[in-house]
């Protein structure tokens, strides 16, 4: 028996910047967005995940809604330290001496963390009582979350679109031999919505509303084969200062997205054009796994495989892949030893 097989209660965590996923005994028991609701004054945590979501651009102005993390970082030590205590308490629902005793921990992180980041991260997770705390890279989780042998030796591209970033990654034997994290995903698509409602249609629309018109009819090619039908939008007239609705279509939406995909499209194409040629091969002939919330936009794996000539697999549950692939890691720790973040193999 090895020492890992000592460690018997095992958590993986997925801090992402727009929901956090937490693994218990093999299930997702925490899927919630990664927002917390705070009292300016007393500090006191009014509402964590879902709940804090909602109360997001309408409450008064002693709450503070928080999102902890900014481009899959703790941006807010003290909020994402209270966000996932709560989460973790939650756990106790499975558990109840969870809190008290000790246990593993792995946490997805973005290739692009800092050394500061990091021993962060580490920090917070040690003074929730984590006695082991692993990290690994998010394209790394993803990619093991998604079925694929990393450990080969064998070239695989990963891009996992998330909502703060987008990690491009070429992993082979078990390494990341080049890669990308760009901070263009899932927020800035909604940041971009938001702008092009405001120029185009005069309206002011809120962060939540362009988030709804995002999964409801955002698209990434002018022609799909489903088209979702016209949605209502409501916001704030700019003009008038009056409430007003207006009616958005699909193609709208995929304009005005576009010059943010073609910068992630010119983040992978970089990336290709850096890796050795017998890698580039294995890459012709498996292709290109895509993950991560944002891969939900519909048709982006039909462009993406139009724009690199590489066929693209879409993983199901991409928002669930980075957690899944963390909690195999954890579980077969003796196995995956090196594809943990170490000083030494943090290439990207
Ligand atoms: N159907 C959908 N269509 C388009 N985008 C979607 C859809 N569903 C979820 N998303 C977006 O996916 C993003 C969240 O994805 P995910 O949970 O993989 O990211 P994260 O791990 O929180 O972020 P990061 O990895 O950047 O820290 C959000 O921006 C969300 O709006």
């Amino acid at each position: 028996m090895s020492f890992f097989d000592f460690l018997n209660e095992k958590i993986a965590i997925d801090l992402g910047t727009s929901n956090t996923l937490i693994t218990y005994k093999g299930k997702i028991v925490i899927d919630n967005p990664s927002i917390i609701s705070i009292h300016q004054i007393t500090g006191k945590i009014i509402a964590v995940g879902t709940e804090a979501g909602m109360m997001r651009g309408k409450i008064n102005k002693n709450i503070k809604t928080i999102s902890p993390f900014k481009n899959g970082v703790i941006s807010n030590f003290d909020a994402g330290e209270k966000m996932l205590t709560t989460y973790i308490k939650r756990l106790s629902t499975f558990n109840s001496s969870i809190f008290s005793s000790s246990y593993n921990m792995i946490i997805s992180i973005p290739c692009g963390s800092t050394e500061v980041e990091m021993r962060a991260v580490k920090e917070s997770a040690k003074r929730l009582n984590a006695k082991k705390i692993f990290l690994i890279h998010e394209p790394i989780a993803a990619a093991i979350g998604g079925g694929i042998d990393i450990l080969k030796p064998k070239g695989n591209m990963v891009i996992d679109i998330g909502g703060g970033t987008t990690e491009i990654a070429v992993i082979s034997l078990g390494r990341i031999i080049s890669g990308q994290s760009v901070k263009i995903a899932g927020n800035v698509f909604n940041e971009d919505i938001i702008y092009y409602v405001r120029e185009s249609h005069n309206l002011h629309i809120g962060e939540s509303m362009a988030e709804k018109i995002k999964i409801k009819i955002g698209a990434a090619v002018d022609k799909l084969e489903f088209p979702p039908d016209n949605m209502y939008a409501e916001g704030r007239d700019l003009l008038t200062g009056k409430p007003k609705q207006i009616q958005l279509s699909y193609t709208e939406i995929e304009k005005c997205l576009d010059k943010s995909i073609t910068q992630i499209e010119n983040a992978i194409m970089e990336t290709l054009s850096e890796i050795p040629p017998e890698i580039s091969a294995d890459i012709y002939n498996s292709g290109i796994f895509l993950t991560g919330g944002g891969s939900l936009l519909r048709g982006l794996d039909e462009r993406l495989s139009k724009s690199t000539e590489l066929p693209v697999h879409l993983g199901d549950q991409p928002l669930k892949t980075v957690v899944k692939g963390s909690e195999i890691v954890l579980k077969n720790l003796n196995l995956y030893t090196t594809v943990l973040v170490q000083k030494e193999n943090n290439f990207c």
